[in-house]
């Protein structure tokens, strides 16, 4: 299980996460949602170790995550909301250093590698260098790098940006397969269809708070709303978007 307790992140002393608590479960998926800067990639950040938190602790079945930072990044599998690549190399290179810098036997990581190359539709341009692939292609190697080590908690920072419909299907159902598996998965997304469909929980930010911390069916029927949309709607939209499109053709077209 992952475990954030009152865990806070501040940027120049302006909180951008305040003090968040919330677990996920292995076994299930946990929607991770909020607006634009309402802190999720901070949260994920957090929790991998690429920034420390300000106040509070994060615990990985129980161990706090900055006890030994390398035995839980070697359990961590992260998927950025940015895609940082070596532009230079090939898919296959970049694939073949992530496995080396994970100490992954050589035989066993090519096996993986070719595997998920082919079933990714990927394996016609694995030798073709990183800087003429597409944001879809992209996106699919940064996914193929947080699987690799057959992890057992995925932090999946906004997995579907970019990818086609037949490739999205796909992550969709090799996201529940990783939990039926007993993986920890906390995943964000603005996709809230998506999330409605693969998630057993949801954790809804706002500027950095937690307003939603429950199960989607329980949060249904305590704010007597059939859709996640419109439970997000409730929680975490503070504009009307009609008089918003309004209010901007009107400054175009005036
Ligand atoms: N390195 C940083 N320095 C200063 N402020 C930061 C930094 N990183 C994030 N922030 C601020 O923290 C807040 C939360 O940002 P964050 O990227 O976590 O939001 P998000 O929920 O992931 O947004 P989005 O949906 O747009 O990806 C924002 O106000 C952002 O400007």
């Amino acid at each position: 299980m992952l475990e954030l307790q009152h865990v806070s992140k501040h940027f120049s002393g302006i909180p951008a996460v305040d003090n968040i608590s919330f677990s996920a479960r292995a076994g299930e998926v946990t929607g991770y949602l909020g607006p634009n800067g309402s802190g999720k990639s901070t949260t994920m950040k957090m929790i991998t170790g690429l920034i420390e938190p300000t106040f509070g602790e994060i615990f990985f079945d129980g161990a706090p995550t900055l006890a030994d930072p390398i035995a839980f990044k070697r359990r961590m599998g992260y998927v950025p909301e940015e895609p940082y690549l070596y532009h230079h190399l090939s898919g296959a290179e970049y694939l073949t250093m992530v496995s080396e810098l994970r100490d992954l036997p050589r035989r066993l990581s090519q096996e993986r590698i070719e595997g998920l190359l082919q079933l990714f539709s990927l394996h016609g341009d694995r030798h073709a260098s990183i800087q003429g692939y597409s944001k879809g292609m992209r996106q699919k190697i940064l996914l193929i790098a947080a699987l690799l080590h057959n992890p057992d908690l995925l932090l999946l920072d906004e997995p579907f940006s970019g990818l086609d419909v037949a490739s999205a299907l796909v992550l969709r159902a090799l996201i529940e397969e990783l939990a039926c598996r007993g993986k920890v998965v906390l995943f964000s997304s603005h996709e809230l269809d998506t999330v409605e469909r693969i998630s057993a929980r949801v954790v809804i930010l706002h500027k950095g708070h937690v307003v939603a911390n429950d199960e989607i069916e329980r949060l249904r029927g305590l704010m007597d709303l059939p859709t996640l949309e419109e439970i997000f709607s409730e929680l975490a939209v503070e504009q009307d978007s009609r008089s918003v499109a309004q209010q901007m053709v009107g400054l175009i077209d005036g």
